[in-house]
């Protein structure tokens, strides 16, 4: 990255940051112009409060300096206590914020970017670089506040020390003392030193980050073991039953001895840049006071200013390496300053509509897929191809197909979550693009076959939000065929699906999740209602059930089934089969039957299985 693009990079990042600081920003300014002034204050004073002492001046004077010294301390102590409270507090919210901010991204992206790898590798990695290692806009804030605190340390302790030169120039010049070739020499000591220590701790600096970079790909794998797979309740069974614990054991192990060779190659690179910053500082601090003791014997400088400038040198060359850490630090967070802005400037392609969806009293709409076929991103093989069936209102349409046809993809493309690639799709006659978007997805209450419920309450649950209706919720609940787990909930609609959250909380099986999820698209009363495979974890009674109600239960409303259990789409008027991509039969069981088709090969394949052998 150029300096000029990480500058760029770094001043959105920072503008990011302070217009989301939960704090007044004049706390940040206090925070840096209180530290810098607790660093001299002390020094300035004790340098007077020695030469009074020395020069045994009046009590009034050694007491004002005295007072200045102890009090001016304190209160700036005081004062720090106060804003060290504040800074850290809205520094330690920056994360929070910058998570939240992130969350909120990812819910509103179009839903292709969910189903894109690389889209959620880089999510991944934002997340991981910013829990583990506090990389990003949190990064960016606690480096570029010390940066910038530094920076006026090193400006302050350049002032005092220049006015040391002044005197020993002055000396010179009056012939009070000659040494000014010595002050040269450890004036070019300490520049040669200062670039070598500049190199050293960026070299080092920059070992650091790497190893931290190398470490990703480890933690990215150990969360995907760990929290997706070893932690999953559902995955336990499948450890235990296939005794997976030593191929997995063995795979963490793995993964531990990398992570641990690049943590403790870092320990051992922190060590030997501190070692190598304070072996250097008592060096130093040794010729420093060398010098000083010298100029003060000759009377260029009084006994009290060793303290002031051997203090203000010494904080010269500690707040120099320090900023070059953070300078170091600030260019490598670069990167994931920028891996956060890239990401919440990826762009939605949907368009999105501003056209009304028509309320109509009688919900009469016609859906209609024209020629549409559709591949998705990244692939070239079309799922859907030339694809075109109309349905109206108040229809069950049943959709059918081997594994992998394409059944999926119709719904998705139905709600919108994916535009087709070819053709159109049109609802009353107009094209879906053109609705408002969200009034467009109001029409729809879909029941997918990898349906989450989330641990909420129950009656969140149900109406997929904060606020719901008792009532409301406790009709879909029942409707659903769910009132046997409905009475087993000490606290009603309020109690929570998860013990994970609440003692209180009940779990809940696969089918009775599927039943939620129906009673969630009951509650909705949309005109539409799909769904996905929804009795694929139901006992064969609870889908005889759903099935006998559902025509009673969605009244007038159109319906969508997927479902492979052929005999269960036998209610359904209408029948679409999709093989390839392609719809390739439609009509009654009865007429389907009776074709020599797909369906009629399925249907025979799946009764075989429910007849008597003899
Ligand atoms: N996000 C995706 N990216 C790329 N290809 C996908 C994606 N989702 C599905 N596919 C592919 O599209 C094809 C159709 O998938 P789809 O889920 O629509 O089939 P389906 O008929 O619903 O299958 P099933 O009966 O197994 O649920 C499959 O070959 C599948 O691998």
């Amino acid at each position: 990255m150029s300096k000029k693009e990480m500058i760029k990079t770094n001043l959105r990042g920072l503008k990011l940051v302070y217009s989301s600081l939960s704090i007044p920003k004049i706390f940040v300014i206090l925070f840096i112009v209180f530290d810098v002034m607790y660093n001299y204050w002390g020094l300035f004073f004790a340098s007077h409060l020695i030469d009074d002492l020395v020069l045994r001046v009046e009590r009034e004077r050694i007491l004002g300096d005295f007072l200045g010294l102890t009090v001016g301390n304190g209160i700036l102590y005081f004062a720090m206590c106060v804003v060290i409270k504040f800074y850290f507090y809205g520094g330690s919210m920056i994360w929070e914020d910058a998570n939240h901010e992130l969350n909120k991204k990812l819910m509103s992206m179009d839903y292709e970017y969910m189903e894109s790898e690389t889209i959620q590798n880089k999510r991944r990695d934002i997340d991981n670089m910013a829990r583990e290692h506090g990389c990003g806009l949190n990064m960016l804030f606690w480096t570029a506040t010390p940066f910038v605190e530094r920076l006026l340390q090193l400006v302050v302790a350049g002032i005092i020390t220049v006015q040391l030169f002044v005197k020993c120039l002055t000396a010179y010049k009056t012939q009070e003392w000659k040494g000014i070739l010595i002050v040269l020499s450890f004036v070019a000591f300490l520049i040669i030193f200062l670039y070598v220590n500049q190199r050293m701790t960026q070299k080092i600096q920059a070992k650091i980050n790497k190893s931290v970079e190398e470490r990703l790909p480890y933690t990215r794998k150990y969360d995907f073991y760990v929290d997706e797979y070893i932690g999953r309740e559902e995955c336990g069974k499948t450890v235990r039953l296939f005794n997976q614990q030593s191929l997995l054991s063995e795979t963490l192990n793995e993964i531990f001895k990398k992570v641990s060779k690049l943590l403790s190659r870092q320990t051992i690179l922190e060590a030997r840049m501190n070692q190598w910053a304070e072996g250097i500082n008592v060096l130093i601090s040794g010729m420093i006071y060398l010098l000083l003791g010298i100029m003060a014997l000759k009377r260029v400088i009084s006994v009290g200013s060793i303290c002031l400038y051997a203090g203000c040198i010494t904080n010269f060359l500690w707040h120099f390496q320090k900023w070059n850490q953070q300078v170091s630090l600030l260019k490598m967070n670069t990167k994931y300053v920028k891996q956060y802005l890239d990401f919440m400037d990826i762009k939605n392609k949907k368009y999105e509509g501003t056209l009304p969806v028509e309320k109509r009293d009688d919900d009469k709409f016609m859906i209609e897929f024209e020629n549409v076929s559709f591949h998705y991103p990244g692939s070239e093989k079309n799922v859907l191809e030339n694809f075109s069936i109309r349905f109206n209102i108040g229809e069950r349409l049943a959709v059918v197909g081997r594994n992998g046809s394409g059944k999926t993809t119709f719904i998705k493309l139905l709600c919108r979550l994916y535009d087709p690639t070819e053709g159109r799709i049109l609802l009353n006659g107009i094209d879906i693009k053109k609705y408002d978007y969200k009034e467009y997805l109001s029409l729809f209450s879909v029941v997918f076959q990898d349906f989450q419920i989330p641990a909420f309450t129950l009656g969140q649950a149900v109406a997929a939000s904060q606020e719901y209706d008792g009532e409301h919720v406790n009709d879909a609940v029942k409707k659903a065929g769910l009132s046997s787990l409905a009475a087993r909930m000490p606290y009603g609609n309020e109690t929570y699906l998860t013990k994970e959250f609440d003692k209180t909380g009940v779990n809940i099986s696969g089918g009775e999740a599927q039943k939620l999820a129906i009673a969630r698209a009951l509650y909705h009363d949309t005109p539409f209602v799909i769904l996905d495979e929804p009795t694929a974890a139901l006992d064969p009674i609870a889908e005889y059930e759903v099935y006998a109600k559902f025509d009673e239960l969605i009244g007038t409303k159109t319906a969508v089934y997927i479902s492979h259990r052929l005999s269960s789409c036998q209610f359904c008027n209408d029948i679409l089969v999709i093989d390839d991509g392609k719809a390739v039969q439609r009509g009654s069981h009865e007429k389907l039957i009776d074709e020599e088709g797909l369906y009629a090969k399925l249907w025979k394949i799946q009764a075989k299985y429910y007849q008597k052998t003899q």
